[in-house]
């Protein structure tokens, strides 16, 4: 037990200066309660006592549980109990017949008529004659009256309460009596034997005195049980605000959490929770071995023996404890030789510190964790801000990758607008197998330059020969892919947010169908513009997904005879054209640049 109490007392961390009430507990002499705590306290006490007599009262009668409440003020309890129905009442159930004759008379709060004053108070005057030949306590009618001692009313109904007490229980041996003093051996004869007695002897006058001994004593104890009680509020007090403090200080550095009415409230509901389990624990232990030590005597001890005796087993037992503690710390509760050796109590005294070692242990672990946990915070602090300032250059170095990308972007265009905004090529087409070779114009000479010169051999001298000039000049022989070669940088421009437009224009059969689409769409070799056009637009704005999004609309159209058809309309008004010139167009449209 004594280590229960220096565990407890690592959590009282309560600053010294407030220490009254110990001072009103451990010592005697020393009085810090001014006189009106005293004069409060007395007042505290009186009000148990009266509640206790009420108690009773409404126990014994039912007239007194309807008029009296369970905790009457001293002017209601004597307005009550005024015309002695009650006080009659409970006094024939104490004692059968001792009032042969009560009165029925109303409760009055005031004087009362004059006529009815002698009826008024003789239940009362036959109540105190009766209780006066018992030989307990009595009061004066008075007392019961504004400016009386209520307290003797009281004195005389808690008397008359451990008198019916101790007759219930056999009427031999200990009565309480005023449910504070116990009186070991009564004095000479037992109330009970003197009912009915006449005669007010010297005997009797001595037990008189001895009772109001008893009933000055009741009062004494009635005081320090009131000390003790308000000592043990602080000592609880002083308990609970230091678990609070102690978890505070223990959870302050973890988190600095706001401290509200709700957490104080679970933290107190804890410790109480854990304290109660505790006490109820420890207070088992310590009746088996109570109940145990008694066992070695045979009959019961008086209470200063019993603490002699409790006295004595503790000195005995802590010279056995310090002993053999240190070979129990060692052997950790696992050597059943040495730990066999140590008797029940050491045992539970030594697990009881192997424990609180354990603790020990617990706690240096958790503030090494609480460290370590701190240290890796910090270091991922230090980390997390590494990666932010890392990424603040990657931010800078893309805004000046983009930059870089847009002056590109600007000067490619720039190149392709110097190229020509309106670009014309010429493509000859070759004399395919079966054609007849007698055509009035044919191609003389292609230059490098983009010039080509027409040959008329039904025309003589100068009108039989025409140059022309266009950007450039394919020749019969030029493949799909060298034609689109000048055409694909447009298609990046596309991409890039310009307008372009691709079109072919020439006579019936002139090949337009086979430089745009291609003769045979299932081979890529021969892929004519449109399809080379399309492939690469979609791979380019794939490439740049991550940074733009494009949507891609087509449509077809053919305007033919100053009439614009839409070539992918398939109603049957889609037909092929006899003959004629016409234009052909491959338009790619919505193009929608999005920025991701
Ligand atoms: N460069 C070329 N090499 C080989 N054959 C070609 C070439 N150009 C056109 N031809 C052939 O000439 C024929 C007519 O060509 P194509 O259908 O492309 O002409 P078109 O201008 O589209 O005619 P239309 O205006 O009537 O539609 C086709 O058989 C085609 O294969």
């Amino acid at each position: 037990m004594p280590q229960e109490f220096s565990s407890h007392s690592m959590l009282l961390n309560t600053p010294s200066k407030n220490s009254r009430g110990l001072k009103g507990l451990t010592n005697g002499t020393e009085e810090f309660i001014d006189d009106r705590e005293l004069a409060q306290r007395k007042a505290e006490a009186a009000a148990a006592r009266r509640n206790e007599a009420a108690e009773w009262l409404r126990q014994m009668d039912n007239g007194a549980a309807e008029l009296l409440p369970t905790e009457p003020s001293e002017e209601l309890f004597c307005l009550s109990l005024r015309n002695g129905l009650i006080l009659c009442n409970v006094l024939n159930k104490v004692n059968p017949g001792a009032i042969p004759k009560v009165v029925e008379i109303p409760i009055i709060d005031t004087e009362g008529a004059a006529q009815t004053a002698i009826q008024y108070f003789e239940n009362t005057r036959n109540f105190l004659d009766a209780v006066g030949r018992m030989k307990l306590l009595t009061f004066e009618v008075s007392d019961l009256e504004k400016g009386g001692s209520s307290g003797k009313v009281v004195d005389c109904i808690l008397c008359l309460k451990g008198y019916y007490e101790w007759r219930q229980s056999g009427g031999a041996g200990v009565w309480k009596y005023g449910g504070t003093v116990r009186i070991t051996s009564f004095p000479k004869g037992s109330p009970s034997s003197l009912i009915g007695s006449e005669s007010a002897d010297e005997s009797e006058s001595s037990q008189l005195e001895e009772l109001l001994e008893y009933l000055h004593l009741s009062n004494e104890v009635s005081l320090e049980e009131s000390k003790v009680s308000i000592a043990l509020t602080f000592l609880f007090e002083r308990l609970g605000i230091g678990l609070l403090q102690t978890y505070l200080t223990e959870t302050n550095e973890v988190d600095d959490f706001p401290m509200n009415s709700m957490v104080i409230d679970i933290v107190l509901r804890k410790a109480v929770k854990d304290l109660s389990s505790l006490l109820i624990s420890q207070g088992n232990q310590l009746g088996i071995f109570l109940k145990n030590m008694l066992k070695g005597n045979c009959k019961p001890l008086l209470k200063h023996e019993f603490l002699l005796a409790i006295s004595n087993y503790i000195d005995q037992k802590s010279g056995l404890v310090s002993n053999e503690l240190s070979k129990f710390c060692i052997c950790g509760g696992k050597d059943k030789g040495i730990c066999h050796d140590i008797g029940y109590s050491s045992d539970k005294t030594n697990v009881l510190d192997v424990q609180q070692k354990q603790l020990e242990e617990l706690k240096t672990n958790f503030h090494l964790t609480k460290l370590e946990l701190q240290q890796a915070r910090l270091t991922w602090e230090q980390e997390l801000k590494k990666i932010a300032h890392h990424t603040k250059d990657l931010e800078v170095a893309s805004s000046s990758y983009h930059k870089v990308l847009e002056e590109n972007r600007q000067l490619y265009n720039q190149v392709q607008d110097l190229k020509g905004a309106i670009r014309v090529y010429c493509r000859v087409k070759p004399f395919v197998h079966g054609q007849s070779d007698d055509q009035q114009s044919t191609v003389d000479y292609i230059g490098e330059n983009g010039n080509i010169m027409i040959v008329n051999r039904h025309k003589q001298g100068k009108e039989s020969r025409k140059m022309f000039t266009f950007n450039k000049v394919f020749g019969g022989n030029t493949s799909q892919q060298q034609i689109y070669v000048d055409t694909q940088p447009l298609i990046r421009s596309v991409l890039d947010g310009f307008n372009v437009c691709i079109f072919a224009y020439g006579q019936t059969g002139s090949g337009k169908t086979y430089t745009m689409s291609g003769p045979d769409m299932t081979s890529k070799d021969t892929w004519g513009v449109n399809y080379r056009a399309l492939r690469d637009l979609f791979e380019l704005s794939e490439a740049r997904m991550d940074v733009m999004k494009y949507e891609v609309g087509v449509q077809m159209i053919e305007i033919y005879n100053e009439q614009v058809r839409d070539l992918l309309v398939v109603d049957g008004s889609n037909r092929r054209y006899p003959s004629n010139l016409f234009i052909y167009f491959f338009l790619v449209t919505s193009l929608t640049l999005v920025i991701p």
